[in-house]
């Protein structure tokens, strides 16, 4: 399978079955150079599957895969240094002290990496700088969560994989977690892998977003590709008599014009609405779920009293 230069990540008829249960049916993925990317999909798509086989912790069925121009199954030690992998293990260190296991980890990097982040330049970036000297098993579930980031960073990697990062992260330290992407990505130019179930996350932090459903890619675009995708319409809300109403139509302008044309008096409240990231995704899954194309024309809706 030939890369270009700029793909850090391609996969092509991607399968993965898990006895007789197929749960990728053939993914493809392409991610560019700097890109971040949030894979998106229900509980049980296959994103941690997909993941996986990416890292080179899982053996795929079928189907070709690059990852910074290698197979993952043959990656080795060199290969394995240019990537970041957010793991949960480290929670059994609990006895050292955060920057002793940082410095630690950052000593494994040196065969392979010119500069791995010293300690406390990690510790800044990451926000725990306070937490220094602490031992690991005292820090909460949220710092816990960035000293996991932090490991992944040690070696300065040029692709991050975020397994679900700010699960447990406080308003605050997301807010601070999402600058440090936006730092990696637009600064360290890394390219990021993101899996996520907080929509608004992935809005706030993807250049692109990847569903899976039913161990296929149902949608891959911008968030404003996918919304222009499931809604060339919009929604009207307003009030006629009394009654609140919804229409669901792809030229919401001339449906008011028309609305107002046909009656001007007792037509209240108006309202026209785009939808959200959130209201995109659901509307994608559930139409991949009944088995019509996303692309489907939709009926006007009428919600009448
Ligand atoms: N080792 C395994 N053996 C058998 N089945 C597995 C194994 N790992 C995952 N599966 C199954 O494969 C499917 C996809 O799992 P996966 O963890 O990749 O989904 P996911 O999209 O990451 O889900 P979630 O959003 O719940 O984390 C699930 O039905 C799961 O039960």
């Amino acid at each position: 399978m030939e890369l270009g230069n700029n793909l850090v990540i391609e996969t092509r008829g991607l399968r993965m079955r898990y006895g007789s249960t197929e749960v990728l049916r053939g993914v493809d993925l392409r991610l560019q150079r700097g890109e971040v990317l949030a894979l998106l999909g229900p509980n049980g798509a296959g994103k941690t599957t997909t993941v996986e086989i990416l890292e080179g912790f899982r053996t795929r069925s079928a189907g070709g895969v690059r990852v910074l121009g290698v197979d993952p199954e043959r990656g080795d030690d060199a290969w394995r240094a240019r990537l970041g992998i957010v793991l949960q293990s480290w929670r059994d260190h609990g006895g050292w002290r955060v920057r002793e296991l940082l410095g630690h980890l950052g000593r494994f990097y040196t065969p392979y990496v010119d500069s791995p982040y010293r300690a406390d330049e990690l510790l800044t970036l990451v926000g725990l700088a306070e937490h220094a000297n602490a031992r690991i098993a005292t820090l909460s579930g949220g710092q816990r969560r960035r000293l996991d980031v932090a490991i992944a960073l040690v070696g300065r990697p040029e692709l991050l994989f975020l397994d679900e990062p700010t699960v447990g992260f406080d308003p605050h330290a997301r807010q601070e977690f999402h600058e440090l992407v936006h730092q990696l990505s637009d600064v360290e130019e890394t390219t990021i892998l993101l899996t996520t179930h907080d929509l608004d996350e992935a809005e706030k932090l993807a250049d692109r977003i990847v569903i899976l459903a039913g161990g296929t890619v149902v949608a891959d675009g911008t968030p404003a590709d996918l919304a222009r995708r499931v809604a060339a319409e919009a929604e009207v809300r307003f009030t006629r008599d009394g009654e609140r109403r919804v229409h669901t139509c792809a030229d919401p302008t001339g449906f008011v014009r028309q609305l107002f044309a046909r009656r001007d008096d007792g037509v209240t409240d108006l309202e026209i609405r785009r939808p959200s990231l959130p209201e995109v995704y659901l509307a994608l899954v559930r139409e991949f779920e009944s088995g019509r194309p996303a692309e489907a024309p939709r009926e006007l809706l009428e919600v009448s009293g």
